[in-house]
């Protein structure tokens, strides 16, 4: 097969860097934005290097180490094998290393150090928008103990370098800064979860808004309002295509005595059952509707008058041969419908009243029978 061109108008895609699976994509996305930020702190521990605040070799071995890494975080992720799982796309190891190397970076910034906390900080607000509030605060105390931990060992290993007051003071305000950051970062994240939540909320309620604006409660067909948008839609298409359109109008027969000897509710009942049968019997492309009490109209595209009657005489014979599951025994249900289709020149309107003056003979001429009009 050959391969697809790109057209001139789709954006510049980088499918190779990046991978075809949007998830994928996305989580390659994080891993690239992150190299670049190393990039940065790179060129940053370079610059401290020629400034003689730390030698080459050093600055160098961690360039090298932080882009392998990435290089790493890169293809694992790009291979699309930790999309899923516990840690997709590694974003809570990618964090973690990322604070370790932070330590690492305070560990070797000797009398910058106090500026990495900086970084650091960054670090942990651009990490902690993504997460849950028991995270944040699981990261604040977390990489505050850490931070301690590494001033304490680094204390030990070069007093003079990293002497008490000057890390103390760094440490006092990283405990003031930290928890303000987490509860910033708590209060969004509560934010978001909220506002994602009611948009659910609202999607749902416009979807119901949607489903009582167009269904019939009773028996879940199309309304009357909702059919009336529907006729003229494929009124349209019919002028437009030239292909036939019918229209058929069917009225229960004696639904008055089902009430009157059965009850209302078993009334509702049949209603419910004889849409669900219309439904079940008919073609995917054909409309029902509950038109007023006990009158469905039926829109079958592409048929002609001839079509519908037959479609109608099968219904009409299912229903004669089927028994009605959940109603009473003996009740059989049969209707009258007028049939007829779209002229050239005809409204909706004119149309509905011709199925509808048809439907009345059925009714004058006995009943359970379709009528062409
Ligand atoms: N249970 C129930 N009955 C309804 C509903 N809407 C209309 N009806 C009843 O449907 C009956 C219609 O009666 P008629 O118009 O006399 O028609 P019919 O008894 O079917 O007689 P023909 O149409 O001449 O065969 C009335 O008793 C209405 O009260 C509804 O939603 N539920």
């Amino acid at each position: 097969m050959l391969p697809a061109t790109p057209s001139p108008d789709e954006p510049l895609r980088l499918p190779t860097l990046l991978g075809s699976d949007p998830l994928v994509r996305q989580q390659v996305g994080v891993v690239l934005f992150s190299t670049g930020t190393y990039a940065i702190y790179g060129l940053i521990t370079l610059a401290q290097a020629a400034m003689g605040l730390m030698p080459w070799s050093l600055a160098w071995a961690l360039v090298a180490a932080s882009m392998a890494m990435n290089g790493v975080f890169y293809l694992a992720v790009r291979s699309g094998a930790v999309s899923h799982g516990s840690d997709p796309g590694l974003g809570r190891l990618q964090l973690l290393v990322g604070v370790l190397c932070m330590y690492i970076g305070y560990a070797a910034a000797g009398p910058a150090a106090s500026a990495v906390l900086l970084a650091m900080a960054s670090h942990i607000v651009y990490s902690m928008f993504a997460m849950t509030p028991r995270q944040v605060w699981r990261l604040a105390l977390g990489s505050l103990g850490g931070l301690a931990l590494t001033m304490v060992l680094c204390h030990w290993a070069w007093p003079e370098r990293y002497a008490v007051p000057v890390q103390a003071t760094g440490l006092l305000y990283a405990l003031m800064v930290v928890p303000l950051i987490a509860l910033l970062a708590h209060r969004v994240t509560h934010m978001t979860t909220t506002l994602k939540r009611q948009r659910a909320e609202l999607q749902a309620a416009m979807a119901r808004l949607e489903e009582l604006a167009t269904r019939d409660e009773l028996t879940r067909t199309h309304n009357r309002r909702h059919m009336g948008e529907l006729l003229r839609q494929q009124q349209a298409l019919h002028r437009r295509l030239g292909q036939p359109l019918a229209v058929a109008l069917l009225d229960i027969d004696h639904f008055k005595s089902v009430n009157d000897h059965h009850g209302h509710a078993m009334g509702d009942e049949v209603l419910r059952h004889f849409a669900q049968r219309l439904g079940a019997q008919l073609r995917s492309v054909d409309a029902v509707a509950r038109w007023g009490g006990e009158e469905f109209l039926v829109l079958l595209p592409a048929t002609a008058r001839a079509d519908a009657l037959v479609a109608m005489d099968r219904l009409q014979q299912h229903l004669a041969e089927a028994p009605a599951d959940g109603l009473p025994g003996g009740l059989r249900i049969s209707f009258s419908a007028g049939v007829t289709e779209f002229g050239p020149q005809d409204t909706v309107d004119a149309v509905v009243e011709r199925a509808d003056q048809a439907m009345y003979r059925a009714k004058t001429s006995g009943r359970a029978r379709s009528v062409a009009g």
